[in-house]
């Protein structure tokens, strides 16, 4: 009878665990493959691992459950930050009940049973680097920073960094264009900079070097039209944030279907800060982009102070001013400027 007992309550724990990773990916993500592939290990869980499930029923006896009464007094304990330590403490809790599930069957005479339970746990160890990586494939709202020496009026990519954090920047990446520095300087400096960020918790990506992306282990890498397939770079790099440059509609169902998390929406405006720039494309893209596709976007390419507005009416939640921020005095100051110009519009944006 212990034996069923155990294994009534590890099947429940188990699947119940499943539930809410199933719902996460559901529900938060959208992510129909995923969730689905956690159904199908909770039916397998509940239907296939114990076949005789029906004698187990008999066995409960939650009310004399000495473990309930220890875990409500750990209630203080329990208070999960937020969905992502929820979705990882769900994969540990199924983890730990397959496990069990296995040892117990196993000790019971059910080999074949218990090499099931083995291999629903090695699924899970993938599923659960596939939807921990999700949480952090979110493109923030808020200003999207770009690093780049040529603009920065002397200023180190590495001070910018610092001073984009103190001014509140959601997110930074790394375009570096000067021509007379070497790959190895910029890997040296990609390293510091992913310290700096990961410190502050501000995403990092790289834009045109996946190779330095995936080496100082970025959250993202940038890619243009004319860069690697996104496809192909998915399966280099599973966990990491993919964002694709767009100009048409055309474009961005293609990233979208290609699997990319972001899309660059731009140049809205004339600029001249990207030397093979193409027209810019103008507010009716964006404004298409905000109605009609359900990919997170930025917007680029010529914002300034002074049309900011227009592009938050537009739809735009998150913004890329360039030279905006990298030729300002005072860049945090500058950076604080502009959200205020985001938050309240028709204010006068200066503090
Ligand atoms: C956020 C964002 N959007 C667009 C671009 C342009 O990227 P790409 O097309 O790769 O061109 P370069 O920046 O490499 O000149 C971007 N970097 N970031
Ligand atoms: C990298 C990039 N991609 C499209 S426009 C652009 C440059 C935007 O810079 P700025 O904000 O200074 O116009
Ligand atoms: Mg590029």
């Amino acid at each position: 009878m212990t034996v069923e007992r155990i294994l009534d309550a590890t099947i429940n724990r188990c699947a119940e665990g499943l539930r809410v990773l199933e719902d996460i990916a559901r529900f938060h993500f959208n992510n129909g493959q995923l969730s689905s592939q956690f159904r199908t290990l909770r039916h397998t869980v509940r239907k296939s691992l114990v076949p005789d499930e029906n004698n187990l029923l008999p066995a409960r006896n939650s009310i004399n459950d000495v473990g309930k009464q220890i875990s409500s007094r750990e209630v203080k304990t329990d208070r999960r930050k937020n969905l992502k330590s929820t979705a990882a403490a769900n994969c540990k809790r199924v983890q730990e009940a397959l496990r069990s599930l296995e040892e117990i069957l196993k000790n019971r005479g059910s080999y074949h049973q218990g090499k099931k339970a083995e291999n629903c746990r090695f699924s899970l160890y993938s599923l659960e680097s596939e939807l921990l990586s999700l949480f952090t494939r979110i493109l923030p709202a808020g200003i999207y920073g770009i690093l780049g020496e040529n603009f920065s009026r002397g200023r180190s990519n590495i001070e910018v960094t610092e001073e984009m954090i103190k001014g509140g920047i959601s997110i930074i990446q790394y375009r570096e264009k000067r021509e007379d520095k070497s790959f190895r300087e910029m890997y040296e400096e990609c390293r510091i900079i992913r310290t700096i960020t990961k410190e502050a918790n501000i995403p990092f990506i790289i834009n045109d070097f996946s190779e330095l992306a995936l080496m100082v282990e970025a959250d993202g890498i940038h890619q243009g039209q004319d860069d690697l397939p996104i496809k192909e770079l998915r399966k280099l790099a599973p966990h990491m944030m993919i964002g694709c440059s767009t100009h048409s509609p055309d474009q961005a169902e293609k990233a979208v279907e290609d699997g990319a998390d972001y899309i660059g929406v731009g140049p809205l405006f004339p600029t001249t800060t990207k030397k093979d720039v193409c027209d810019a494309v103008g507010l009716n893209y964006l404004e298409y982009v905000a109605r009609n596709l359900a990919i997170p976007f930025v917007a680029i390419g010529g914002i300034k102070k002074h049309n900011l507005e227009k592009v938050i009416k537009k739809g735009a939640t998150t913004v890329c001013l360039v030279t905006e921020i990298l030729g300002a005095d005072d860049i945090a100051r500058q950076i604080r400027n502009l959200q205020l110009t985001m938050t309240c519009p028709g204010g006068s944006g200066n503090l």
